[in-house]
C-alpha cells in the first residue's frame, strides 16, 4: 500500500483482499448470468475489484442509513430515506456505464428488496439543434453543453425523494438527445449516476452537483488507451450502423472506413482528449475511490480516499 497525500494507492492484489467475510460474496450462478448481461468485463475483476468495492459502499451506505435516522430522530419526524446516491466519473469511453452497469446489478444481488437505478448524465447534454444555435457543436461534453440547471433540479428532486422524476435520455446511435423519451426514477434507494461531468464544479449554478453524492468513483487510464477504446467503440457503432440510415453513423458506416476512422481520431484528439485535459482529470481527486486501468480495461491500481 502507498499513502500519498489524501489518498491510499492498493495494488490489485492488496485490494482483492478486502472482500468480506460475512457479506456474501459473489456465487458462480452470479458469475454466468453476469457474463451473458455484460460480455466485457472479466469475471476476474468481478472478484477482485468490484466484490471489495461493493462491501466499501456496503459500509458506507450502512453509514448513510444510520446518519439519516439520526437526523430524522433529532428532527422528531419519520421520513423516507433520501436515496444513497454514487457518481461514476472519468473520460469519454473511459468504460463508465460499463462499470455503473455492473454495480447497479452486484448492488441488486446484495439488497434484493432495495430499488437501485441509474442514469447517465448525457441526457443532460442540451439536443443538438440547441448546441448548433449557441455555436457548441465541437464543444460537446464540455461542461456548457450541459444544461446544468436541469440536472441540478433533476438530482434535487431524486435526492428530495419527491416521487416519480423523469430523465431526459440520449442515444449514441442518433448522437442527439432522443425526443420524448426519458428514463423514470421512481422512488429509489441507490441511484448511481454516471457521466464525465459527475464530480465537476459548477459555473454558474450556487450548488455543486457533486454535493448530491454520497459515494463517487472515477475511472482512470492512460489516454492514449482511451484513444484505442473510443476509437473500438466507434468501430462497433460503425458495425451496427450499415442497415439503419437513421443512425448517426450510417453515413460514414457507408462510406470509405479509412477515412471515417480519420475523422474519429481527429474528434478525439481536438474534442475529446482536450476535454479530459482541461475539465475531466482536474476532478479525479475529489473521487472516494479511484480505479486505475491499465491494458485490455484491467485495474491494476485502485486509490482509496482517506478524509
Ligand atoms: N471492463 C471492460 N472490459 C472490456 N471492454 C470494456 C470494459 N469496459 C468498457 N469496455 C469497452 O470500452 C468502450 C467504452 O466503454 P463505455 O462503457 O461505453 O465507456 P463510457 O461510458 O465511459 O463512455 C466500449 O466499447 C466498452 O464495450
Ligand atoms: C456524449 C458524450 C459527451 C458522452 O460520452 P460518454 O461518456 O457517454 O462516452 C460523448 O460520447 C461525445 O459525443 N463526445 C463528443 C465528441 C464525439 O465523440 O463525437
Amino acid at each position: 500500500m502507498k499513502s500519498e497525500m489524501n489518498y491510499f494507492t492498493f495494488s490489485r492484489a492488496e485490494w482483492a483482499t478486502f472482500h468480506a467475510h460475512n457479506f456474501a460474496s459473489v456465487t458462480d450462478a452470479e458469475l454466468s448470468s453476469l457474463r451473458s448481461l455484460n460480455d466485457e468485463v472479466s469475471l476476474d475483476d468481478v472478484k477482485t475489484i468490484y466484490s471489495p468495492l461493493r462491501h466499501l459502499i456496503h459500509i458506507r451506505y450502512r453509514d448513510y442509513l444510520q446518519a439519516e435516522f439520526n437526523l430524522s430522530q433529532f428532527l422528531g419526524v419519520r421520513q423516507r430515506p433520501h436515496p444513497f446516491i454514487i457518481g461514476i466519473a472519468g473520460s469519454v469511453a473511459v468504460g463508465k456505464s460499463t462499470t455503473a452497469r455492473l454495480l447497479q446489478l452486484l448492488l441488486s444481488r446484495a439488497y434484493p428488496d432495495k430499488r437501485i437505478q441509474l442514469i447517465t448524465t448525457d441526457g443532460f447534454l442540451y439536443p443538438n439543434a440547441e448546441l448548433i444555435k449557441r455555436g457548441l457543436l465541437d464543444r460537446k461534453g464540455f461542461p456548457e453543453s450541459y444544461d446544468m440547471n436541469l440536472l441540478i433540479h433533476f438530482l434535487n428532486n431524486v435526492k428530495n425523494n419527491s416521487g416519480i422524476v423523469r430523465a431526459p435520455k440520449y442515444s449514441h446511435q442518433i448522437y442527439d438527445v432522443v425526443p420524448g423519451e426519458s428514463d423514470i426514477i421512481d422512488h429509489p434507494d441507490i441511484v448511481i449516476v454516471e457521466g464525465i461531468n459527475v464530480l465537476q464544479l459548477p459555473s454558474q449554478e450556487p450548488i455543486y452537483i457533486s454535493d448530491y453524492f454520497d459515494f463517487s468513483v472515477y475511472i482512470d487510464a492512460d489516454p492514449t488507451l482511451i484513444e484505442q477504446w473510443y476509437l473500438e467503440r466507434f468501430g462497433m457503432l460503425l458495425d451496427t450502423a450499415f442497415t439503419d440510415p437513421t443512425n448517426y453513423y450510417y453515413r460514414y458506416a457507408s462510406g470509405d472506413r479509412e477515412a471515417a476512422f480519420k475523422m474519429a481520431r481527429r474528434v478525439w484528439r481536438d474534442v475529446n482528449l482536450k476535454n479530459l485535459n482541461e475539465y475531466i482529470l482536474p476532478t479525479k481527486n475529489r473521487a472516494d475511490v479511484i480505479l486505475h486501468k491499465t491494458a485490455h480495461h484491467l485495474i491494476d491500481e485502485v486509490g482509496l480516499r482517506k478524509f
